[in-house]
């Protein structure tokens, strides 16, 4: 029987995403993957080799919308279940595998009311999403690596960020990190505090996100900073790895690929997020003293300094024990074990 992973939107999910595919790969499965035309899906799995099938179908966002357009999404998701069945039925589909965002929402109502196929969550962050709160019900598994009762604690991050960790032992260079999408905000506060870095000898990396780049890239020059800007990189890991410090939204995926890295960060939670989520996933790691967490409109180049003065020799020796390697792994492992 055929694996169907589903879900997408947004860097964030799509890593897990890609993570699961991985690993099938890797144990000689093919999985199929089932996505939206809308998003960064296509972008990210279109032609892939690891896959038996992709399949992008014309879904949007429905927690957003009103009236008249949460109707218009809620057909299309309809109709987009009904070509599920269809690929359930030609694939022989006996389990899938939610990673969330309105990606998901087709494939993962077809499965519920498909007999004989089991559903899997994979939750990213700490407050569970809109569609995950529906379909949990009625899922096998919700693996989440906020939940003390889950059974694969450790989040799905590629062996990539665990081969480039190292212990931070000194202060040489700093990271900005905004998201998939980049971050308007870390981005100013970035330039802001760019002058002072560069007066102290600090070399910046700085991840803008597509809309911004170009505006940023040209401030920099205008400052006369040699930073290492760029828009999107495949290659995030080594990026990491020359850091010392990170300034980064607190996004699930990229979160805990820093905690993989033993990267000591500051998270600036995007404010806007679901039931500001991203707060209380860098909340879960600053009770346990593995970040800093400073909201946006709070957020100066005189908090930067404080915490840059801190024990974060220790701090990034600390986030070793924080995640281990192998969630994909142990996710894998026990879906195939149920099957
Ligand atoms: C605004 C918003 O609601 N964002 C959500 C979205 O964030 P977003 O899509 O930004 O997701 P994350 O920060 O979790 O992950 C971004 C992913 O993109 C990768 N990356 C990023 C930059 C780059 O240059 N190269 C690269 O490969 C990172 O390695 C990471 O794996 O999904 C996350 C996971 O559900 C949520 O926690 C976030 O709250």
């Amino acid at each position: 029987m055929r694996v169907v992973i589903t879900g997408g939107g947004t860097g964030g999910h799509l890593k897990v995403a890609d993570s699961l595919i991985e690993e099938y790969s890797n144990r000689g499965i093919k999985p199929i993957f089932i996505g939206s035309v809308n998003g960064q899906d296509k972008q990210w799995f279109e032609n892939d080799k690891r896959l038996k099938k992709a399949f992008f179908l014309d879904t949007k966002g429905v927690v957003n919308k009103k009236g008249f357009g949460k109707i218009k999404s809620l057909f299309a998701i309809l109709k987009a279940m009904n070509k599920c069945f269809d690929i359930f039925d030609k694939y022989d589909v006996g389990t899938v595998i939610s990673v969330g965002g309105f990606s998901a929402a087709p494939a993962t109502f077809a499965s519920i009311f498909t007999f004989g196929c089991k559903l899997y969550i994979h939750e990213q962050n700490s407050v569970m999403g809109r569609l995950n709160q529906i379909t949990s019900k009625f899922a096998s598994e919700v693996f989440s690596s906020f939940d003390p009762n889950s059974v694969v604690k450790d989040y799905p991050v590629s062996s990539e960020f665990f081969d480039n960790a190292r212990i931070r032992d000194q202060f040489r260079t700093i990271i900005f990190l905004g998201g998939s999408q980049g971050a308007h905000a870390i981005n100013n506060f970035a330039l802001k505090t760019a002058s002072k870095l560069n007066s102290m000898g600090i070399k910046i990396i700085h991840q803008t996100g597509s809309s911004d780049f170009e505006r940023v890239q040209e401030e920099y020059k205008k400052l006369g900073i040699q930073a290492d800007v760029f828009a999107f990189t495949k290659e995030l890991s080594k990026k990491m790895n020359e850091a010392d410090f990170a300034v980064s939204r607190a996004g699930a995926s990229t979160l805990w690929e820093l905690c993989a890295n033993s990267l000591p960060t500051l998270f600036v939670p995007y404010p806007y997020a679901a039931k500001d989520h991203q707060y209380t996933n860098a909340k879960f790691l600053e009770e346990k003293d593995l970040c800093y967490i400073c909201r946006e409109n709070d957020l100066s180049e005189d908090f930067l300094m404080e915490v840059l003065k801190k024990d974060n020799f220790k701090l990034s020796k600390r986030l070793v024990d924080s995640i281990h390697c192998n969630g994909v792994e142990s996710i894998v492992h026990y879906i195939l074990s149920k099957s």
